[in-house]
């Protein structure tokens, strides 16, 4: 079993997750309430530790009221422990899990350095360092891990790269965006799904629309993701 993964974003018409710049304004405030709706809805939110180096994120509930004082699980994939330590994500509004590898890139000893450094926090008992695969996280051995911590929901809040990657292992099962009347440009900003891409059609992954409406300035579409891929794009 896999925890159900909802992944949601704010992006441009092309598709941008920011400006060239890191301007990462492109929800209303009514489309941040939204997403504060879905995390309250879920077990754990993630991201990637792209996301965290950028926009130092809270990731917990903050936009409408936080009930029973219960945030979800925040899990940051980060293969190289490269999270600062002064990170919002690990301070104490929520428990975080930090997912990284058995052998990466980096150095064993500094590997090391970094992990005892984490464990100091870990004192305070809100953060817990997991391992999958080498070099890169393994995201569906990670899945399985997480689903053993009874986490069996998740919102995927990205960037691109952490998308690719979940879009890339079949582990997407719904999709919500919401899209900006907003043109960003910019071949180095970052997209909703970025990494290397799908090669062809019949590799793609294919959505079924569950509803559309209107928001803010914008519009929210909402779709399943139809897991029997290959066949659907073989017709
Ligand atoms: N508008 C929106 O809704 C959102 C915008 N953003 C924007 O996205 C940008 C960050 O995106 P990225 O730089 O792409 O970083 P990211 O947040 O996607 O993190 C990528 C990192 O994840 C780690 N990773 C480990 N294992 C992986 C695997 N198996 N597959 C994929 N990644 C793996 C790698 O260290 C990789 O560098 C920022 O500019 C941020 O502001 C991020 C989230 C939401
Ligand atoms: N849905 C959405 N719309 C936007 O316009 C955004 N910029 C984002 N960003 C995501 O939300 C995180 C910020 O979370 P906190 O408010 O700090 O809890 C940010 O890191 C992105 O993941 N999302």
């Amino acid at each position: 079993m896999k925890p159900y993964v909802i992944s949601n974003v704010g992006m441009t018409l092309d598709g941008k997750l920011s400006t060239v710049e890191n301007d990462t304004r492109i929800s209303g405030e009514n489309d941040l309430k939204r997403v504060h709706q879905i995390r309250k809805d879920v077990d754990a939110i993630m991201v990637g530790i792209g996301t965290v180096l950028k926009d130092n994120p809270k990731l917990t509930i903050h936009k409408i009221p936080l009930e029973n004082n219960k945030n979800p699980v925040r899990i940051v994939v980060d293969s190289n422990l490269r999270i600062p330590l002064d990170s919002r994500v690990l301070n104490e509004d929520a428990k975080t899990v930090i997912a990284t590898t058995e052998y990466g890139s980096l150095e064993q000893s500094e590997k090391i350095k970094r992990i005892e450094k984490i464990k100091e926090l870990e004192s305070i008992e809100n953060v817990e360092i997991i391992y999958s695969g080498n070099l890169k996280v393994d995201l569906e051995l990670l899945m399985g891990k997480l689903s053993k911590m009874d986490i069996k929901s998740i919102l995927l809040e990205g960037g691109g790269t952490l998308n690719w990657g979940m879009f890339e292992k079949n582990l997407v099962d719904e999709v919500r965006v919401y899209v900006a009347p907003k043109i960003f440009g910019g071949s180095n900003a970052p997209t909703y799904v970025d990494g290397d891409g799908f090669k062809t059609l019949e590799d793609c992954v294919n959505l079924e629309l569950i509803d559309y409406y209107q928001m803010d300035e914008g519009i929210v579409l909402e779709y399943f993701i139809k897991k029997d891929n290959n066949q659907e794009n073989q017709e």
